[in-house]
């Protein structure tokens, strides 16, 4: 791997690393008289130099291409609301890397980062262009894409696929302004989760994989509740005016990204309880497209026929209401689609071997490691239903392709480094 070093005409801004055949470098400065940006390989030579872009609408940006050899990040998106289990998922998902998740040491202890040694994941709130003043004063809600800067998004993912590090800014929850950047170097597989991965067209072309968490209303109010009157102290009317508030701008801008999606966790109240309204027992539907490059759906006992499965008996300890998995074709958004259903909850997480010995697909690198895995995560939100299996399974689907895409590279001939 060559490492390069940016240098504008007048002084050093920042370092990088790169990784691959062509990159493409979003530079962006806010005091800067010179217009042209040179780029040094580690032993000081030239590399490639690129005058500013005077048609991008980002002041002072830079595109710079250059030819360095090797491997590419693969990009995941995991678009879902606030509060709908994303950090949860990412938490399954990097425990299938192996090694911990954790924010950029020394950096800003409200970063929205969290890095393990082949994972970064970013938080998309990091590209709201309008803090949360500027958003009151405009009333637009962080759902609107007028609060964000999806071309600023855009650049630094693909510099990232590229490649190429990038000094990401960092939304401060905490204080609800924009802090100084952080520097973010590519990783073997970038994972950019927020309200809009795939919203912008450009953004998601670079996406290698997107999954969407489709929370149903009843469900997504229950676990607000759980999670803002009791960790927050949040009163019943506040978080009801919020989730209100909030609704229009997701009906338009978030929800309808999960027609792009090529895998859907889809959480719906149960049907095993009449009018039940609790939100405890959870019907879970893992949609996944049929046809994407690299990712062969998981199957019930029968690729491409429909099934009905109630495991519950000799094997499988249920307690009411029971367990019941469905399986078959559908059209979801005009896509060709699969379906696996989990509706119930497990009683004994032990026992899920049995369930994982009849999926098919499942891309485990052994015998039990979907069971491994929750059993692992067992006090993770969602551990004894569909929520957290399913997430577990995607997460494995998720390492498979990576993997593939990998291979798939290192097959291709390497371009010489230019240097
Ligand atoms: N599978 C689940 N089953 C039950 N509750 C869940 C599940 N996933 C998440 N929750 C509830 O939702 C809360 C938010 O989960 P999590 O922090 O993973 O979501 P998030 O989308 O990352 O939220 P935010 O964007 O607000 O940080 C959890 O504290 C928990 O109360
Ligand atoms: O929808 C959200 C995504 O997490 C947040 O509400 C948005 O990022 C604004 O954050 P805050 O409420 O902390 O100002």
């Amino acid at each position: 791997m060559a490492v390069c070093t940016v240098y504008t005409t007048q002084s050093l801004n920042s370092t990088f690393t790169s990784s691959t055949t062509k990159s493409h470098l979003g530079f962006h400065q806010k005091h800067h008289h010179h217009h042209q940006l040179v780029l040094f390989s580690s032993n000081g030579k030239k590399w490639w130099s690129s005058k500013r872009d005077d048609q991008s609408s980002v002041a002072n940006r830079y595109v710079i291409t250059c030819s360095a050899g090797g491997q590419q990040t693969v990009v995941i998106g995991l678009a879902a609301d606030s509060g709908c289990g994303k950090s949860t998922f990412m938490r399954r998902l990097t425990s299938v890397f192996g090694g911990a998740a954790e924010p950029p040491k020394g950096g800003n202890p409200d970063s929205n980062t969290l890095i393990s040694d082949t994972t970064t994941v970013i938080c998309l709130d990091d590209y709201h262009s309008l803090d949360r003043t500027g958003r009151k004063e405009k009333g637009v809600t962080a759902l609107d894409p007028r609060a964000n800067d999806f071309d600023l998004m855009y650049e630094q993912v693909k510099a990232l696929k590229n490649g190429v590090a990038v000094d990401k800014p960092i939304y401060n929850h905490v204080t609800g302004l924009l802090d100084p950047p952080e520097l973010i170097k590519p990783p073997k597989i970038l994972v950019i989760e927020g309200l809009h991965p795939m919203y912008d067209s450009r953004v998601r072309d670079l996406l290698d994989f997107s999954i969407y968490l489709d929370i149903s209303n009843e469900v997504k109010f229950a676990w607000k509740i759980q999670r803002d009157m009791a960790e927050r102290g949040h009163s019943l009317e506040s978080i009801k005016a919020s989730i209100e508030a909030r609704k229009p701008d997701f009906d338009a801008y978030i929800d309808p990204q999960k027609q792009y999606a090529d895998a859907v966790i889809e959480v719906l109240p149960t049907k095993l309880i009449p009018d039940d309204n609790e939100g405890k027992v959870l019907r879970v539907r893992l949609i996944m497209k049929e046809g994407v490059e690299f990712f062969d759906p998981v199957y019930l006992f029968d690729e491409g026929s429909t099934i009905s499965w109630i495991p519950c008996g000799r094997k499988l300890t249920c307690s009411y209401p029971g367990i019941k998995f469905s399986y078959g074709p559908e059209i979801y958004y005009g896509n060709e689609v699969s379906v696996l259903e989990m509706d119930g909850q497990f009683d004994r997480l032990d026992e899920l071997i049995y369930v994982e010995s009849h999926l098919s697909n499942l891309s485990t690198n052994f015998y039990g490691e979907v069971t491994q895995q929750m059993l692992k995560h067992a006090d993770f939100p969602g551990s004894n239903n569909g929520t957290g299996f399913f997430q577990t399974i995607v997460g494995l689907k998720i390492r498979d392709l990576f993997e593939q895409i990998s291979a798939s590279k290192a097959k291709a001939p390497v371009e010489a480094a230019k240097a």
